[in-house]
């Protein structure tokens, strides 16, 4: 079955992020959302316990990289928000994943970020001068992460078929760069269409652009889930 379609709420402040969720309000939806770096630093956590008292599911992209005792306190400021998933860098590597696990109460998932999405082959080489190709560099970052115990990654939607081949389908591959037919990829390398991540085996997608930009964003959201479970 599709997972959630998260929305990214990549906006610079309450007002428009409160202007975008009164159109889904309206529609009687409440679409899972995500907060990011932009909307956390410009607002700050009372306004994430206010989209949650609000009832809309919480993903809270902090992305943390840091030592383990530091994450592992992050986690738990980041748990008492009682937000439902939350990033860090696998990168951050094993003792870091299992310090942030062993700090996060069962109902908060940790997400660990493999390569961003905006990264090409070329790019990825450039940074990691590594023998390993960027997609083996993301399964092997997803089997440390499963290691550690953390639910799942963010990945693109063309790497979850091979995290499938080696960890259990239920570890979660969340993919953004998720962009509808005809949309510009802006700063994005690995895109995929709803459809197309489903069929990859993503458990979940993260979509900002291609619906907060949208003319009429309920109709995009709507269209994305459409696309992302016609195939269940
Ligand atoms: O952690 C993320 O959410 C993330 C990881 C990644 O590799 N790529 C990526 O695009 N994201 C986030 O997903 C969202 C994608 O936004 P759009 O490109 O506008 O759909 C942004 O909020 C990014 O911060």
């Amino acid at each position: 079955m599709a997972g959630p379609v998260f929305i990214a709420l990549d906006f610079p402040g309450a007002e428009p992020t409160r202007e975008f969720l009164n159109l889904f309000d309206a529609a009687k939806l409440k679409p899972a959302v995500k907060i990011g770096m932009e909307l956390f630093y410009a607002t700050g956590p009372d306004f994430v316990r206010e989209i949650k008292a609000a009832g809309f599911p919480i993903f809270l992209d902090l992305k943390l990289y840091d030592i383990p005792n530091t994450v592992a306190k992050a986690v738990e400021s980041v748990a008492a928000l009682g937000v439902d998933y939350l990033t860090l860098h696998a990168a951050g590597g094993p003792t870091m994943l299992a310090a942030a696990h062993q700090s996060a109460p069962a109902s908060l998932k940790l997400l660990a970020v493999t390569q961003l999405t905006s990264f090409s082959e070329t790019e990825y080489q450039l940074v990691s001068q590594s023998q390993q190709t960027l997609a083996q560099s993301v399964v092997h970052l997803s089997q440390l992460s499963a290691q550690a115990k953390v639910a799942g990654v963010i990945c693109s939607a063309w790497e979850a078929e091979l995290i499938n081949q080696q960890l259990p389908a239920s570890f979660l591959k969340i993919t953004p760069g998720i962009r509808l037919t005809g949309d510009d990829h802006q700063d994005q390398n690995r895109v995929a269409s709803p459809n197309q991540a489903h069929k990859l085996g993503s458990n979940g997608i993260v979509v900002g652009r291609s619906i907060t930009q949208a003319s009429d964003p309920v109709a995009a959201y709507q269209r994305v889930v459409k696309e992302w479970s016609e195939n269940d």
